[in-house]
């Protein structure tokens, strides 16, 4: 039989900020008691690649995402030198089905001591699956609530490539992950709790959504949009959020189903 959902008052309370995305030198507390860990996928490097590979304790590729990376890295910093900028932005690990790094760039950095994990024979899970399971099972963070997964270059490509990305959010929802693209950025927001987000209004929004993806949300109620649910449901084929926009610095979520948070990014 299944259980009951727990009520909507007695569900702990998730808090989320976009504060890393921040120009130094400023740091919001909520950046600096999470854990980073930096995710680069095979897409374009977003233009704040470099500042989020600074904030990060942990940095994998996903396969071709070490290509992104060696060639990415020089070109976001034209001012400096190419050699010294690759030697500078050393991945701690590449990890994958390795079709897609090239050779000489795998080469470059295991000289340099990249850890290379090699998962060829796993032709059922995505790179980018691979890599979350790596850092879950690694990290050195005891509670999992600390630890944040920063993914580059998750959106804006190839549309097989972008649901696999965001079904991993729902294969692991108990890390807090972000999916990231120079354009926008998104998260889970799992049913176990209620969430207050924390809007970064000089880096982020005023658009924004909230998507039941994979399954129907029979309640949803939300505070701080132009246009709020107030117990409304949601499903595809049905009523969906998108093109909302954020009216306050604090948006609260309660909803009986995981929901897709996304909001915009200013360039
Ligand atoms: N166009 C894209 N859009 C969104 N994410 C992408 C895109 N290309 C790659 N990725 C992400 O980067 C990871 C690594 O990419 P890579 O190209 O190495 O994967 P792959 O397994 O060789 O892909 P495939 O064989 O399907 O082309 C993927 O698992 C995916 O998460
Ligand atoms: C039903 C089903 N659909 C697609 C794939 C293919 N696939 C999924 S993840 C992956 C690895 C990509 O690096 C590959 C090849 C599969 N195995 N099972």
């Amino acid at each position: 039989m299944a259980l009951a959902p727990t009520p909507p008052q007695q569900r702990p309370t998730m808090r989320h900020s976009s504060a890393f995305l921040l120009p130094p030198p400023s740091a919001s507390p909520a950046t600096d008691a999470a854990t980073v860990a930096l995710v680069v996928l095979n897409q374009p490097l977003p233009r704040f690649a470099p500042l989020l590979w600074s904030r990060a304790a942990l940095r994998v590729c996903a396969d071709g995402g070490a290509n992104r990376v060696f060639d990415g890295m020089p070109e976001l910093l034209p001012g400096q030198d190419a050699g010294e900028v690759r030697a500078r932005y050393k991945p701690d690990v590449i990890k994958g089905d390795m079709d897609s790094v090239r050779p000489q760039v795998k080469e470059y950095y295991a000289n340099l001591g990249t850890k290379i994990v090699d998962e060829s024979h796993d032709q059922d899970t995505t790179d980018l699956h691979k890599c979350i399971s790596f850092i879950a099972k690694n990290s050195t963070v005891a509670d999992k609530s600390n630890l944040c997964i920063l993914v580059l270059g998750a959106l804006g490509g190839r549309f097989d490539h972008e649901m696999g990305n965001i079904n991993v959010l729902h294969i692991f929802p108990n890390i807090n992950i972000i999916l990231l693209s120079n354009d926008c950025l998104i998260f889970l927001l799992p049913r176990t709790h209620n969430h207050e987000i924390h809007v970064e209004r000089s880096i982020e929004g005023p658009h924004c959504g909230l998507i039941p993806i994979g399954m129907p949300s029979t309640s949803t109620t939300t505070t701080g949009l132009r246009w709020n649910l107030d117990n409304t449901s949601m499903s595809y084929g049905g009523l969906i959020s998108t093109s909302n926009i954020v009216e306050d610095d604090k948006v609260t979520v309660t909803s009986e189903s995981d929901l897709i948070w996304t909001i915009s990014l200013q360039n």
